[in-house]
């Protein structure tokens, strides 16, 4: 983890999607080249019921926290798609391990949603639709990008997480 972090008051948030993002990578290396797609409609619903009923538990409309996540797959995809077509134009960056997704990526989603639920729900009086909350957005995805370094591809993820933020 990086000495420095993304700063504001959505710094954490922005933190924990950056994570999020990055195990996309992962993701992509234990689906590429076994004919697994990308999209998994199951695993999304199951993720979305966990996110529904852990945001009724924690007290918060599950509505913007269903966005949010959905919005976290759609960045997940956009690595994996990123990825897939960057292995089949580079086969040298092609990964050499492949984790498995089930007992070793997947667990990590699962501790991720949690964290990011008690971080929406932290945030959740700063998350609305006004020029202070789309600055802050602002703020903690560009010291995001920069803290982690991360390139063209990863910066268009967390920009796909980031947006559904100020929508509560
Ligand atoms: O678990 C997977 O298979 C993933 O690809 C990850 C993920 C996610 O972001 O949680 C993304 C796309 C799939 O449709 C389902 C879930």
């Amino acid at each position: 983890a990086p000495a420095i972090a993304p700063v504001g008051p959505f710094g954490p948030l922005a933190e924990l999607v950056v994570r999020r993002v990055l195990l996309g990578d992962f993701v992509a290396a234990a689906k590429y080249g076994t004919g697994q797609p990308i999209d998994d409609p199951v695993r999304e619903q199951k993720i979305l019921d966990t996110v529904t009923a852990e945001s009724v538990r924690l007290g918060m409309p599950p509505e913007p926290s269903v966005r949010f996540f959905r919005a976290q797959i759609e960045a997940s995809k956009v690595v994996q798609r990123g990825l897939f077509s960057r292995w089949e134009r580079h086969p040298g960056q092609r990964p050499v391990r492949k984790p498995d997704l089930a007992t070793e990526v997947r667990p990590r989603l699962d501790e991720l949603t949690m964290e990011l639920l008690r971080e929406l729900h932290a945030t959740l009086q700063l998350r609305r639709p006004n020029v202070v909350c789309g600055i802050w957005r602002v703020e903690a995805e560009t010291s995001a990008d920069i803290v982690h370094r991360l390139d063209k591809l990863h910066r268009r993820a967390v920009a796909v997480s980031m947006r559904p933020i100020c929508q509560s």
